[in-house]
């Protein structure tokens, strides 16, 4: 049976992949981005989603926008994806996050129960909703203790997705999503710093990369196995909240240690210095509870693993990042 799906936030990540895949198996995927004149597909890397994805405009901080976006195409699913995501920036500016994340979700949740027909609605909450949450690994029934405004902002997100399912009996999901990478995340992410800059001293042109907190612990994962969760998630027979991550805990210097190596970079340079140096500017708060996720929920009722291991995810962003490094001489 072929859909009609509206991805909000088509042009990042998870957007680009799961369109690939929904268009893959038979839908019709359509997209909203801020600006569609300027967020273009080729100006993303996704020339391959450009003519086979309407984009429509739609600005999470303008839910006049958000409700027309989805009037317009009458979905049969939605997957709001669209959020400013790094978290740092979030304490620049907690107004706007909250607005955009919080605001944004109440905005796409509002447009789809206005909607005639019935819309299942899948929003992207984030593991920074657990914080301080007593226990690590969590799982979707984990205390929610967030530390940044972002995490405050996905909280409400995941929480007006209960609130809502349990008022209206609607098919809701919040998927709560540990960290996801891949080649297409942009370069001030931790783990495409990593792989960009190694490349970048594999390839003669760089000496060093500076980075924080080496010890900080993270639950990496494949942003292709995370989006076909998600639509595992919003297939299911039922609706509910479900925790996407490989459950494997590494730490940021295993990441570095893994990228060197499938460089095939020695993480010295030849004369014993050390080729990655520490700028505090990076460093954040140490984590008593470190952001692991226990999937078991997704594995038992949706079936879903990630198929790439950690080292397979660290290859791949290596490789397509030595092909650019070597590209640009
Ligand atoms: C689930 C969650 O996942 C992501 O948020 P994040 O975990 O903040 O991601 P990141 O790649 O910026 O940091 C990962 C770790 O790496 C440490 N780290 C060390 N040195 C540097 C460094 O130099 N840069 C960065 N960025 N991080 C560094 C940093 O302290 C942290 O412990 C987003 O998708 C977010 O949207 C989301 O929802």
């Amino acid at each position: 049976m072929s859909r009609r799906v509206l991805i909000t936030g088509v042009t990042g990540q998870d957007g680009g992949y799961l369109a690939e895949q929904l268009l893959a198996g038979g839908d019709e995927v359509i997209g909203t981005v801020r600006a569609p004149t300027a967020q273009t597909f080729a100006a993303a890397g996704l020339p391959q989603l450009e003519g086979r994805v309407a984009l429509l405009p739609a600005d999470l901080l303008v839910p006049e926008t958000v409700r027309a976006a989805i009037a317009a195409t009458q979905p049969d699913e939605i997957y709001h994806l669209a959020a400013p995501t790094f978290v740092p920036d979030s304490w620049e500016d907690p107004t706007e996050v909250v607005a955009a994340v919080a605001g944004g979700t109440a905005a796409v949740l509002a447009a789809a129960g206005a909607l005639a027909r019935d819309v299942r609605v899948l929003v992207a909450a984030s593991s920074e909703v657990f914080g301080d949450a007593g226990v690590s690994p969590q799982s979707e029934t984990a205390p929610m203790r967030p530390r940044s405004p972002y995490g405050v902002a996905k909280l409400a997100a995941h929480g007006l997705v209960g609130a809502l399912r349990a008022r209206h009996d609607r098919f809701l999901v919040s998927a709560i999503t540990f960290n996801h990478e891949s080649p297409r995340r942009p370069e001030r992410f931790l783990p495409r710093k990593v792989t960009a800059g190694v490349a970048a001293i594999a390839a003669g042109r760089a000496e060093t990369l500076t980075l924080g907190d080496q010890a900080a612990v993270r639950d990496w994962s494949h942003a292709r196995d995370v989006v076909a969760g998600m639509v595992l998630a919003l297939r299911h027979d039922e609706p509910g909240d479900y925790v996407f991550a490989s459950g494997v805990p590494h730490t940021v210097g295993d990441l570095v240690d893994a990228a060197f190596a499938a460089a095939g970079v020695e993480s010295r340079a030849p004369d014993g210095g050390d080729r990655v140096l520490v700028d505090p500017r990076f460093v954040r708060p140490p984590e008593q509870w470190p952001p692991v996720g226990d999937p078991a929920k997704a594995r038992e009722l949706l079936g879903w693993q990630p198929r790439t291991s950690f080292e397979q995810l660290v290859g791949e962003m290596v490789a397509a990042d030595l092909e650019r490094a070597c590209a640009s001489r």
